[in-house]
């Protein structure tokens, strides 16, 4: 079997020695060739490819920007889903979202030995589904207004040299919310099928569950998405400061992260966990990000659930038919 090993070595919590052993254990059961990314964007050209030219599986180390650019490259280098290569998740950065929705161990020793078991033991690969925003796919989570807002302001203190911190993402949060134009509502939301949503101020839409992590703890806005189903959308109508406090409290309070917790909910918010399409249109200029990669401003955005857009080796299958969102056999 011909695979690329596609690492960003500047990932977060990757370390030479642990790329090292990744690259020999992976060479010991397949063809591999390893690449190193050099910028932002390698990763996508790289993986698009390892598409290209028939490899059949990508194997990325790195956090869950790497994976976005990598899964927008597989997908761009073979449109037939039959030819797509197979992806595997070694996690290396600090969250890893979408890897430990779909079942992948966060500890990169036990990720790559459940890659390994699956290679030796010719255990199948799991699909997932993806997002799209617009013309972006998205593993975990896409959003317009505050956090696309916090995104940027993050980024521009990392490309500064600030080391990026849970500390560093509150701050700029309570910054960014605070500074908004809590009065005025910019969005309009879509749910075909629904009456539209008006008045909304942010707007979130998971592939996955968890939304994110918090030192280690799941934060939970859509807690019936998973990556067998379709796109979970959570919006806010309003950020008066009650009603903050009251989702904030929902989403990060004792039980929150419960795999049985009924997630955000109350008259300003606008939920549904499984829908296959969703439109947001703002009457200024929004913040997109995709992933926790800023997209710059736009007028809104389309976001599409793509049923099993992949086949994802190393994920174990529950007896009960799936693990954290992984979805089916194939
Ligand atoms: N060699 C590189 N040099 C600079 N940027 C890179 C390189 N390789 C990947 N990137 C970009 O850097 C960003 C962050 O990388 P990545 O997600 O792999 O790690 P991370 O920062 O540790 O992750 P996390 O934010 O989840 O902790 C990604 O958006 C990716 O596109």
């Amino acid at each position: 079997m011909r695979a690329m090993l596609i690492v960003n070595p500047h990932a977060t919590s990757t370390t030479a020695r642990r790329r090292d052993l990744l690259a020999h254990a992976l060479a010991a059961e397949v063809d591999l060739s390893v690449e190193h990314t050099a910028d932002r964007g390698h990763a996508a050209e790289l993986a698009a490819k390892a598409a290209q030219t028939g490899a059949a599986l990508v194997v990325v180390h790195g956090g869950d920007g790497t994976v976005n650019e990598v899964v927008n490259g597989i997908m761009a280098g073979a449109a037939d889903d039959g030819a797509r290569p197979m992806l595997a998740v070694v996690p290396g950065g600090s969250t890893n979202v979408f890897a430990r929705a779909i079942g992948v161990d966060p500890d990169p020793t036990a990720a790559t030995e459940q890659v390994l078991d699956a290679l030796a033991t010719g255990r199948p690969p799991v699909t997932a589904s993806l997002g799209m925003a617009d013309d972006r796919y998205f593993t975990f989570n896409a959003g317009l207004g505050l956090d696309a807002e916090v995104v940027a302001a993050v980024e521009e203190d990392r490309a500064a040299g600030a080391t990026v911190t849970n500390a560093l993402h509150v701050r700029k949060t309570v910054r960014r919310f605070l500074a908004s134009d809590r009065r005025r509502p910019r969005l309009t939301v879509e749910i075909p099928g629904r009456p539209p949503v008006t008045g909304a101020h942010l707007l979130f839409v998971s592939n996955v569950d968890p939304w994110t992590y918090w030192e280690g703890r799941p934060i939970r806005t859509n807690p019936g998405t998973s990556a067998r189903r379709g796109l979970g959308v959570f919006a806010l109508r309003s950020l008066g400061v009650p009603t903050v406090v009251r989702v904030v409290g929902q989403l990060v309070g004792p039980g929150s992260g419960r795999p049985d917790a009924r997630g955000p909910h109350g008259r300003a918010v606008v939920r549904d966990d499984d829908v296959p399409l969703v439109r947001a249109v703002s009457d200024r200029p929004i913040g997109l990000q995709v992933d926790g990669d800023y997209l710059g401003l736009r007028p809104g955005a389309t976001f599409r659930g793509v049923p099993d857009a992949l086949r994802v080796l190393g994920p174990q299958i529950a007896a009960s038919g799936g693990g954290a969102g992984a979805g089916r056999p194939r």
